[in-house]
């Protein structure tokens, strides 16, 4: 797990430690990380032509310790002071060490010896920025984009916020970020975690004054999918209940039973009208399939299932509406999904249940979920806190789609899903995604683990998808990407499952 905290308990735990050591301690030594990854980065530190780029606070103190290092290497080291303000010790420290000093405004040197540089340190902000990054802040942003040097950020990519990954202007794009006692959400979570490249963290003894994470990001050696044992039938698998699709809409029901199937379920039962019945049927003749009379909305006919998938392409009437209340009626794990959600719009009161809910909605969808009260746009660029508000007050666990999938269950750190690709970002994806979650509720995980699992195997499933890993000379690499549909995503779903082994 990559574990990251809110920007004010970075801060508090900074105060506790530093209490304890010499004064410039705590910064000496997150700049020493910095100054020994540039190091690592570079062919050679002597001779090198590195820049600083420094803003007014202690992010730009780091910047110009890191610098003072690599200049008493024998590095070319030039700070560029975008402020007034500046760390006056780290600055002495450089010049002592023989670096030079530009201000931003000397645009021509500065530009020059950006053009020029083998190496670029972004110090201009870190846990201090606020908003979009002003002038002439933005401006030298601006300039480390396109060039042949190798950017690194200090601590967080400038422009990026450090608390949500929020990106209002211009930002840096580093190649490396070296960050600083734990991860800050903004590394984790797109935009920002787009424009940070490798992230490495640097251990300057925060730990111990930590508190529990905000923020989690799954690797696969935490997750834990169901296997079958020697004992397994079908039965004990799980069985997972699938309601989807309508004479209208079909497809949706036809790709969740895809990713159902795939999700390591003993049995997938199908259940909807006569049209899509027979589609899947057809495509999927593993699934136990049902013809159900939907203005009954009698779960009884379907059989015994485990958990519930209810809502793609079910249509939003008053059938579809009944079939939803039968779900989140039962006292099994249920995840409710696309129109699913737009019917939960209505009836919040079907989420008042002991079972566990899974919701898993888009911007859009979150938006009505949460009575329209935060529009679309503030939910996509404050994911963060709208998933955390959302699991709170649905009483549920919420995966909320998008660039960064990021799932929610109330008083528990958030997961950051790191598999996504823009790929995914196609029709018919989250009918497999929710099919498949539905799978692992059904074998028994818990729903945050299951909506974890579901949703880092659907980003891997895209990607191999996309890029299906071709023999090397080196082994196997991804090879070219190629745009992908729904049913790639559910046929790469086994290969996805194998990297978990
Ligand atoms: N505390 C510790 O023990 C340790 C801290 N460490 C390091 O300190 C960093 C935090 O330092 P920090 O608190 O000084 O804030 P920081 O990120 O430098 O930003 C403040 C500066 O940015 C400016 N600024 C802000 N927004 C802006 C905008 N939109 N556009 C333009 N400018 C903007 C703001 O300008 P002002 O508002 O003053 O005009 C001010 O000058 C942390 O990330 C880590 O690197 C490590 O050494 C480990 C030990
Ligand atoms: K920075």
């Amino acid at each position: 797990m990559r574990y990251a905290h809110e920007v004010g308990k970075v801060r508090a735990a900074e105060q506790a430690l530093m209490a304890r050591l010499p004064e410039g301690a705590l910064m000496r030594r997150a700049a020493a990380g910095l100054a020994a990854t540039c190091a690592r980065l570079l062919p050679g530190v002597y001779g090198a032509r590195v820049v600083l780029l420094v803003g007014g606070g202690d992010n730009g103190g780091d910047a110009l310790y890191a610098g003072a290092g690599l200049a008493r290497r024998g590095a070319s080291v030039v700070a560029v002071l975008a402020s007034d303000r500046f760390h006056r010790e780290g600055l002495a420290a450089l010049r002592t060490a023989g670096g030079r000093v530009l201000k931003a405004a000397d645009t021509g040197p500065v530009g020059a010896a950006i053009e020029d540089a083998d190496l670029v340190i972004d110090g201009l902000t870190g846990i201090g920025g606020t908003g979009a990054l002003r002038e002439p802040y933005a401006g030298l942003a601006r300039r480390t984009e396109d060039i042949d040097a190798i950017v690194v950020a200090c601590d967080v990519p400038s422009g990026v916020d450090a608390g949500s990954g929020r990106v209002e202007g211009a930002a840096v794009r580093a190649d490396v970020t070296v960050t600083f006692g734990t991860y800050k959400p903004g590394l984790l979570i797109d935009p920002g975690a787009a424009h940070c490249g490798v992230v490495e963290l640097v251990d300057i003894g925060l730990g111990a004054h930590l508190p529990d994470p905000d923020v989690v990001a799954a690797w696969p050696v935490d997750l834990r999918v169901p296997q079958p044992g020697s004992e397994s039938d079908k039965y004990r698998r799980g069985v997972v209940g699938v309601l989807a699709g309508s004479e209208r809409y079909t497809g949706a029901a036809v790709l969740c039973v895809g990713g159902a199937v795939h999700g390591g379920a003993g049995m997938v039962r199908f259940a909807s009208t006569p049209h899509p019945v027979e589609l899947v049927r057809h495509h999927w003749p593993e699934a136990v399939t049902t013809v159900i009379d939907r203005t009954s909305a009698a779960l009884e006919q379907v059989g015994q299932v485990q958990a519930w998938v209810v809502g793609p392409g079910l249509g939003t009437d008053e059938d579809a509406e009944a079939l939803v209340e039968a779900v989140l009626s039962t006292d099994l794990p249920a995840l409710v999904d696309a129109d699913g959600l737009t019917v939960l719009a209505r009836r919040r009161d079907l989420l008042r249940r002991e079972a566990p809910t899974v919701l898993t909605p888009h911007a859009g969808e979150l938006t009505r979920l949460l009575g329209n009260r935060t529009p679309r746009q503030t939910i996509e660029a404050r994911r963060l806190e709208c998933v955390q508000r959302a699991a709170a007050e649905l009483s549920a666990t919420v995966l909320l789609k998008g660039s960064t999938t990021l799932i929610a269950e109330q008083d528990r750190p958030v997961r950051v899903n790191p598999t996504g690709t823009p790929r995914l970002a196609t029709a018919g994806t989250g009918d497999v995604l929710s099919g498949l979650i539905g799978a692992l509720l059904a074998g028994g995980m818990p729903a945050i683990e299951a909506a974890t699992a579901g949703a880092y195997l659907h980003g891997l499933a895209g990607r191999l998808a996309a890029a299906p890993p071709t023999d090397g000379p080196s082994g196997p690499a991804p090879g070219r990407e190629a745009p992908i549909s729904a049913q790639d995503v559910v046929t790469a779903l086994p290969d996805a499952f194998r990297t978990l082994a």
